[in-house]
């Protein structure tokens, strides 16, 4: 039977075809010869059965004549959601892994960060990151700017035009850093909040501000305070890092004796909401992970960064086990890949990295994996009353892969079934399969590029 509600706007789209994604219940739920309409508010209208071809015409006032038809090598799944991205770091992306994470940040994150007062610049990096993503199946975000306001605006505007799904930090920071990368704790405080007014006020329908503390060791008492006081006003979402590096936590406990771990900072200044994603967590203790799971954070897995600047290991068995939201990111630049194919890859890499280690581990499946890259990472950033998979009344985020593109990284085609297909697509598959991408109803990729874009660099 199919899934519909009553239908309350007209049907824009209809694909027949196969169509994999995650549910509540099951991480690889397949729909083969299914019908999927999309209507013109881009919203999922129905899913069902293509026998019911002429009943859900008749219903929702379509031609089975416009119904597009999915060859055999093809499927359509939903977008993958980047939960962690510094957009400004893709300048130096692929590069400058040589270091942890401290020595890392001083030496090549925040000079480079610091150029993004100069808007053109900005404007290059950030059309860039934001193509490059959408390209690889990115129809979610969450990404950090920088410091700089207005080319953190900028950043949401690109990704309002190119129509990316996208939640925008501008970076907080005001602990003096030998770079003098900072804020004071005023400007801090009042860009933050100009930040997300003019963000608001500008109405992009996919693209909102997020509170972004960069992480404990850069920002003072007082600005966490203020931040968690800000986005508790404006009931919006908090991204940051924590648990990530050795060296790291060892200076956040010497830093905050008062604080019983690291997640009680954050969640001292009511930094911890059902609405907060922060990156890797990967020596967080069972009680800290306790915490996230009653405060209803979320974590974002980040295993190119985490093995890229020998971080750590995270285990996300023992994450799920807690029951913590948990999604995946590609933290571009500690990552070295913007493409979350790669981040699902170093997931499964990492995980059997732990069973070799331990074989009494659980290993994550690649079922599981393609879960967390979608539903998962959509309930990590409280999105997935809107995206994540292919339920009715949910925006028609998806990426239609052909597994056949000529000149394409796939051989050997048979005929296979389409958990066979995924599986071939997760593991070999690039942007060459991923012949279309949908947010919210709209085809994103192929680009039609606003002519501001129009550039060959
Ligand atoms: N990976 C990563 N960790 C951080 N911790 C604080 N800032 C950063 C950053 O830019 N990248
Ligand atoms: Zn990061």
């Amino acid at each position: 039977m199919a899934n519909f509600d009553k239908p309350n706007a007209a049907i824009k789209l209809v694909f027949r075809g196969t169509f994999i994604h995650s549910t509540q219940k099951s991480a690889l739920d397949i729909l083969e010869d299914a019908l999927l309409g999309v209507d013109t508010a881009g919203k999922i209208a129905f899913i069902g059965n293509s026998q019911e071809l002429e009943k859900l015409s008749q219903t929702f006032g379509f031609s089975p004549s416009d119904v597009t038809q999915l060859t055999q090598h093809e499927f359509f799944m939903p977008g993958l959601v980047d939960t962690h991205i510094h957009a400004s770091q893709y300048s130096y992306a692929g590069t400058a892994l040589d270091m942890p994470l401290l020595q890392w940040l001083t030496t090549y994150t925040f000079p480079v960060e610091s150029h993004f007062k100069d808007l053109e610049f900005a404007h290059r990096v950030y059309a860039q990151v934001v193509k490059r993503t959408l390209r690889n199946g990115t129809t979610t975000a969450c990404y950090f700017a920088t410091i700089h306001t207005d080319a953190s605006l900028l950043l949401g505007q690109i990704a309002n035009d190119f129509g990316q799904r996208a939640l925008v930090g501008k970076v907080c920071m005001d602990s003096k850093n030998s770079l003098n990368y900072c804020e004071t704790t005023p400007e801090s405080q009042n860009e933050t909040r100009r930040f997300i007014k003019e963000l608001l006020d500008r109405k992009y329908p996919l693209v909102k501000p997020v509170v972004t503390p960069r992480f404990v060791l850069s920002c003072t008492k007082d600005l966490l305070g203020e931040l968690g006081t800000i986005a508790k006003k404006t009931n919006l979402h908090i991204q940051s890092h924590i648990s990530e590096n050795v060296e790291e936590v060892k200076l956040v406990k010497q830093h905050f004796p008062d604080c019983k771990n690291y997640a009680d900072i954050y969640h001292k200044y009511n930094l911890l909401t059902d609405k907060t994603v922060m990156a890797h967590g990967c020596y967080l203790s069972d009680e800290e992970l306790s915490l996230f799971r009653e405060t209803g954070a979320s974590l974002s897995h980040c295993p190119n960064s985490n093995i890229s600047l020998c971080s750590g290991v995270l285990n996300v068995r023992n994450v799920l086990k807690h029951k913590v939201k948990l999604g995946l990111g590609t933290d571009v630049a500690g990552g070295y890949s913007a493409s979350m194919l790669d981040a699902m890859r170093r997931a499964l890499d990492v995980s059997k990295f732990l069973t070799i280690q331990n074989p009494e581990h659980s290993t994550l499946t690649f079922e599981e994996v393609f879960r967390l890259a979608t539903l998962g990472g959509s309930e990590a950033l409280s999105l997935d009353d809107q995206t994540g998979n292919f339920e009715v009344g949910k925006d028609f985020d998806a990426l239609r892969v052909n597994l056949t593109v000529p000149g394409g990284p796939i051989d050997l085609i048979q005929k296979s079934e389409p958990k066979i297909q995924l599986e071939k697509f997760m593991n070999l598959g690039d942007d060459r399969n991923i012949v279309e991408v949908f947010v919210a109803g709209r085809k994103v990729v192929p680009f039609t590029e606003p002519t501001a874009y129009n550039c060959t660099e």
